[in-house]
């Protein structure tokens, strides 16, 4: 006799029918109009670096070991001083109210509900005195850009610090503006805008489209960029001739932990490091910037050797399960950052959906590290990597 269970009445357990991170983006597709899911899913060129990074990943080939006792699992670590329940940090990511009217706030949840760090966006569409007042209990990291205008830099980094975030990202890959074709063929603005022949692909969408109407209107919270395309507005804003010396005068107004993301270089590596910076992110910008860029799982090693052992090494671009957690791990990071994987979940379902984003990472994370034979962090090293 077969018994028949009603199940998926709370968005909790609609969600629970997301069995991986490629069905939050099936769902999240289906529930977005398509320039808001292309902005966030799209990357650089003919996208090959968004590919390869989730390809790199996905070729890597882990070797488990066995009779280590696994019935405990414990995935903390320690990042920058502080235990985190798991390696893992919500990447920045710009206007995340676009997605969701939640927005950084529902990623922030989740990121605290689960343990884990999460980093504002310069490009964020709520502001850090909100943040910190909304989720107090989170682990707060600040993305900087930095901008035309050093003397707004320097007031984003101020306020920063007086709500409480206690590492800064500097992110170092957008001197110019990548060429996000389906931005461009979908006729994206920022903060967004579409041309009106985009009416019909939002109507199509009407759940999105009541929930973006009735709530506040999607806009950068630190910054008027004076809208425009992708390329016109970060002409505009950002500063390509930056050089290292900008790290003198970053240091002075931060003193905290400071992390630069964007390394893909060893001979970089070793001079930010000497340069005193506390961290680096082997991040292409998930394939939106250089286009031809190398996919961050062959540039992690290298960077780690440059680095040394001393110095927090980050990954990010095409983590989309805990066993990709692991094996960027085992290759030389100390944690990952998510990017997509937690806005495919908040497209998918709003907070319900962001909150299954990481606990299907951390909990493929757990499962992988005990298959594994690795029962903490530190056991996964380069060894369990077979090619
Ligand atoms: C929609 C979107 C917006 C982003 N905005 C920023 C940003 O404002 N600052 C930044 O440093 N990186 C930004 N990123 C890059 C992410 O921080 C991260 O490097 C990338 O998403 C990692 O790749 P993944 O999405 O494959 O995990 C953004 C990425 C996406 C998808
Ligand atoms: C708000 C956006 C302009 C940010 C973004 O798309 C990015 O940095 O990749």
């Amino acid at each position: 006799m077969v018994r028949f269970e009603r199940v998926g009445r709370t968005p909790a357990e609609r969600m629970a029918r997301a069995h991986d991170i490629d069905d939050l983006r099936a769902r999240a597709r289906a529930a977005t109009p398509r320039p808001i899911f292309d902005f966030v899913d799209g990357g650089a060129g003919d996208e090959g670096a968004v590919h390869r990074n989730r390809a790199a990943f996905d070729a890597l080939q882990l070797v488990p070991r066995v009779l280590r006792d696994v019935s405990t699992i414990d995935t903390s670590t320690t990042l920058l001083g502080r235990r985190v329940a798991a390696p893992i940090v919500f990447a920045p990511i710009g206007l995340a109210r676009a997605a969701h009217p939640l927005g950084e706030i529902g990623l922030a949840r989740a990121a605290a509900r689960y343990g884990l760090p999460t980093v504002l966006s310069t490009m964020a569409s709520v502001s850090p005195e909100q943040l910190a007042r909304q989720v107090p209990e989170a682990d707060r990291w600040m993305q900087l850009y930095l901008w035309r205008d050093r003397d707004a830099s320097r007031a984003v980094v101020r306020r920063a610090a007086d709500a409480g975030f206690r590492a800064l990202m500097l992110t170092l890959d957008v001197p110019v503006a990548g060429n996000r074709l389906r931005d461009v063929r979908n006729g994206l603005g920022f903060p967004p805008s579409m041309p009106l022949r985009s009416a019909l692909r939002v109507a199509a969408k009407p759940a999105w489209a009541w929930r973006t109407l009735t709530h506040e209107p999607i806009r950068y919270a630190l910054t008027e960029t004076g809208g425009g395309d992708f390329v016109t507005q970060t002409d505009r804003t950002l500063d390509p001739s930056a050089t290292f010396a900008e790290l003198e005068w970053l240091r002075e107004v931060w003193p905290g932990p400071l992390l630069v993301k964007g390394v893909l270089d060893s001979r970089d590596a070793r001079r930010l490091v000497d340069a005193g910076v506390d961290g680096l992110v082997v991040s292409n910008h998930g394939g939106r910037q250089l286009e031809q860029a190398v996919a961050t799982a062959h540039a992690l090693p290298r960077v780690r050797e440059a680095a040394g052992d001393d110095t927090l090494v980050l990954v990010d671009g095409g983590i989309r399960s805990g066993a990709h957690v692991a094996a960027a791990l085992a290759l030389g990071a100390d944690a990952v950052l998510v990017g997509r994987p937690a806005m495919y979940g908040l497209m998918a379902g709003g907070q319900a959906g962001v909150d299954r984003a990481a606990e299907l990472l951390t909990s493929g994370l757990t499962r992988t590290m005990a298959l594994l034979g690795a029962a903490r962090v530190a056991e996964l090293e380069p060894g369990m990597i077979a090619n």
